[in-house]
């Protein structure tokens, strides 16, 4: 079925709709081989669930989080606000930038690919068929330039010698898929400027090996919280999860947000 993009609150929303009325012959022959469906093309668990709760006047239980990530920072992140997700499916998908993408484009194509491959994986799965699942991708940016996370030595070097001293752009895009597979997304900016970074801090930075796995090479959450003179925006998106957009998105589909909140007061009195 085709994808049609509505505004909701700002955010972007992409959900499946009914075919268009006038569609030419070629265009509605063709369309079966290039037309993505939001929703795995076969009868899943997930499907004939979100069916039954449509209908369903019974109460429901407290949804399922699944968090598609293997970033041990996104998971602190959401503890920070008391989410502890009921699974963690990291999706292995190729990273790489397409020639000429542009940095939203990236983030977004990324995130939702992992939610997808997560959404996927648990259709079938008695426990987590009907869950909501939640994905996000980083990126650090200077102008077009993608800084990727460094596979060696060298280019964290050269990552970080072209950050020092100049301004760059950390932009995180969340993916949410709710049970009913829509699928929504929200891209969050982050600016940063780094001071003049001197030769034996860069190398003694290189040797703490803080830079691997992350993107632009380094974690404000970490030592090069000390090169950073200035942050505009959110500063959890920099870290890998914007928490003030996560919770909006959350909310906004009915996700019992402050469900561990409420047992907060009851741990301080012990
Ligand atoms: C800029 C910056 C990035 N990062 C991390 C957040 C992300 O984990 C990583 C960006 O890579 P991502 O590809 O977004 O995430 P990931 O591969 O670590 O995990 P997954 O795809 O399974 O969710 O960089 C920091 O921890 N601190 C920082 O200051």
């Amino acid at each position: 079925m085709p994808i049609v993009r509505a505004s909701f609150f700002g955010v972007e929303t992409l959900r499946t709709s009914c075919r268009p009325p006038m569609m030419s012959s070629l265009k509605s022959a063709l369309l079966p081989a290039f037309a993505r469906s939001d929703a795995p093309s076969r009868e899943t668990l997930r499907r004939s669930m979100a069916r039954e709760r449509a209908t369903s006047k019974a109460e429901i239980e407290r949804p399922r989080l699944v968090l598609a990530s293997a970033s041990p920072r996104r998971v602190t992140l959401l503890a920070q606000i008391g989410v502890t997700p009921d699974a963690l499916r990291p999706a292995s998908i190729d990273e790489s930038a397409r020639r000429g993408e542009m940095p939203r484009a990236l983030v977004t194509r990324l995130a939702k690919a992992k939610a997808e491959v997560a959404r996927d994986q648990i259709a079938n799965d008695r426990d987590l068929a009907d869950s909501y699942v939640l994905a996000a991708d980083t990126v650090v940016a200077m102008g077009r330039k993608i800084l990727m996370k460094p596979m060696h030595v060298e280019e964290a070097m050269a990552t970080l010698q072209l950050l020092s001293g100049r301004t760059h752009k950390v932009q995180t895009c969340v993916c949410l898929i709710t049970p009913d597979d829509r699928i929504r997304t929200k891209i969050v900016d982050t600016r940063v400027r780094f001071r003049y970074i001197n030769r034996s801090e860069l190398e003694s930075y290189i040797a703490s090996r803080e830079w691997r796995g992350k993107a632009g090479g380094y974690a404000i959450q970490g030592l090069a919280g000390c090169f950073v003179q200035r942050l505009i925006g959110s500063y959890t998106n920099v870290v890998g999860l914007p928490l003030t957009e996560v919770v909006g998105l959350l909310n906004s589909e009915k996700f019992p947000i402050q469900y561990n909140w409420l047992r907060y007061a009851e741990v301080d009195r012990v």
